[in-house]
Parts: C-alpha cells; sequence; structure tokens
C-alpha cells in the first residue's frame, strides 16, 4: 500500500502541475525569467537548467524539453567550434549548447523579439558564460543569416562555417533558413549538424525542409537512428 499511496501522490503532483500550466496558459518570458533569476545559483550551469525545468513543471514554457537528451548527444559528437541557433527565446537551449562547446567554442543566437532576446542573454551570463563565447543577434533569422559571413570571417580559426545549426525559431522559416545558409556558404564543409526542433509529434511542418534535405543525399546524410536527416549531419528532434 506505501507503493501504491507513491504512486497515487505521484499521478496528484503531475495533475497539479499540468492543471497549473493550463491555468496560467501563455508563455511569459518576463516571467520565465524573473523564475529563472531569482531562483538559480548564478554562475552554476546545472542550476540554471534545472531552474528552468522547475519552472517548466508548473508553468507553460517554450524551452526545448530536458527530455531531449538526444540535444546533447548531438552537440558531444559534432563538437562544434561554431554554433548558430535560431530561436534563442530566454536563453535555455543557448545554455544547454555552451556547456558542451570545446574551450575555443562560440554560439551565435538569433532572437527576433527584442526582450526576449535582453533576457536571454541576462541569463546566458548568470549561468557563467563570457561575451566572448557568445553574441546574440537581434533580428529575424531572415535578416540575420545574410550578414553572418563578416561575423565567421572575424572569428579566427573557426572562419570555415558553423559546426551545428539549431533551428527552434519558426517552422515555417526552416527551408528559407537553409537555403539562405547555404548560399551564403555559412555551413562548415568539413561537416554541420543541422538540429530541426518540430513540437508538432507529426512533425508535418517539417515536411518541406525534410524533402530539401532528401533530394539531396550527395551533400546530406541521413541519421536514422534519430529518425531524421543529416547534412554532412542534420537531424530532427520532437519535444
Ligand atoms: C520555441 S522558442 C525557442 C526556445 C529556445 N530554443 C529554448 O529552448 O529555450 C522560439 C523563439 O524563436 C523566436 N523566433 C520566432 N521566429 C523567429 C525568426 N524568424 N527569427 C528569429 N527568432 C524567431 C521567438 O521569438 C521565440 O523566442
Amino acid at each position: 500500500s506505501g507503493r501504491y499511496r507513491v504512486k497515487v501522490a505521484a499521478l496528484c503532483h503531475r495533475a497539479l502541475a499540468w492543471a497549473l500550466r493550463l491555468v496560467r496558459g501563455k508563455v511569459c518570458v518576463r516571467s520565465t525569467h524573473a523564475y529563472v533569476f531569482t531562483n538559480c545559483t548564478h554562475g552554476r550551469v546545472d542550476s540554471v537548467l534545472e531552474t528552468f525545468d522547475l519552472y517548466a513543471e508548473t508553468h507553460p514554457s517554450l524551452c526545448i524539453s530536458s527530455r531531449i537528451g538526444k540535444l546533447d548527444e548531438v552537440v558531444m559528437r559534432a563538437a562544434p567550434s561554431l554554433v548558430l541557433e535560431l530561436g534563442m527565446h530566454c536563453g535555455y537551449s543557448s545554455v544547454r549548447l555552451l556547456r558542451l562547446l570545446p574551450p575555443h567554442g562560440r554560439l551565435l543566437t538569433v532572437e527576433v523579439d527584442p526582450l526576449a532576446a535582453e533576457l536571454g542573454e541576462e541569463i546566458i551570463l548568470v549561468a557563467g558564460f563570457k561575451h566572448s563565447q557568445f553574441q546574440v543577434v537581434t533580428s529575424s533569422s531572415a535578416e540575420a543569416i545574410p550578414t553572418l559571413r563578416p561575423v565567421l570571417e572575424a572569428d579566427k580559426g573557426t572562419g570555415e562555417g558553423f559546426g551545428l545549426v539549431l533551428m527552434d525559431h519558426d517552422p515555417q522559416q526552416y527551408l528559407p533558413d537553409l537555403l539562405a545558409l547555404e548560399r551564403e556558404e555559412l555551413l562548415s564543409p568539413s561537416g554541420c549538424s543541422l538540429l530541426l526542433i518540430s513540437r508538432n509529434r507529426r512533425a508535418e511542418e517539417l515536411r518541406d525542409v525534410l524533402q530539401h534535405i532528401r533530394a539531396r543525399p550527395d551533400r546530406y546524410c541521413i541519421k536514422s537512428d534519430f529518425q531524421c536527416m543529416m547534412e554532412r549531419c542534420g537531424c530532427a528532434l520532437s519535444d
């Protein structure tokens, strides 16, 4: 009966958390930032990520779920020197990426919402990262991508292109942004992992971009273990 009581208590906890998320309704970047800023231990990456997870238990959240362990797996395997993130929001995935980069690694993150960009940047700093390790670009991905070549060239040693691109912004933009990255020759010729986040379990929204990738087996290889595609790598993950 002890085990039964524990199970019932866990179920009640989950039901309460679900109800709270439902009642609270909309995702709020200010509330996410305030919660993480106040409750995490500053300077400790794990504490920042855990506090995001704690917040997401009882509030609506847009952060990539910590359940997507494969994200870490792909980043560690790719060991990229230069990473591009499209869709930073409050900085959760940026922190998650930054903690896995090699010492010389850098993250460029693009966010269209100025408030999210400002608050997200603060969270990255709170996690203990320095401006020498990351740069926030406040604009739409479509506007940002054509401006990135000079940033790459200024970045000694990593000027060859992005070794990993995480798209978690607007799925409608995934294909046009990938085409722009190809056109601008921003993907590292020696290998680039492309991570496409889909919050829609059936991933219909990824159809066009997946079609584009599948039609180019000479350029992209599909890692079937991730039910997805890869260029010289590429991977679709569902939240
Ligand atoms: C799902 S959230 C990103 C969550 C974040 N990756 C994380 O795990 O914490 C999507 C973000 O992309 C931004 N966004 C949407 N369309 C965009 C675009 N075209 N360019 C840049 N950012 C965009 C939104 O403002 C929002 O903050």
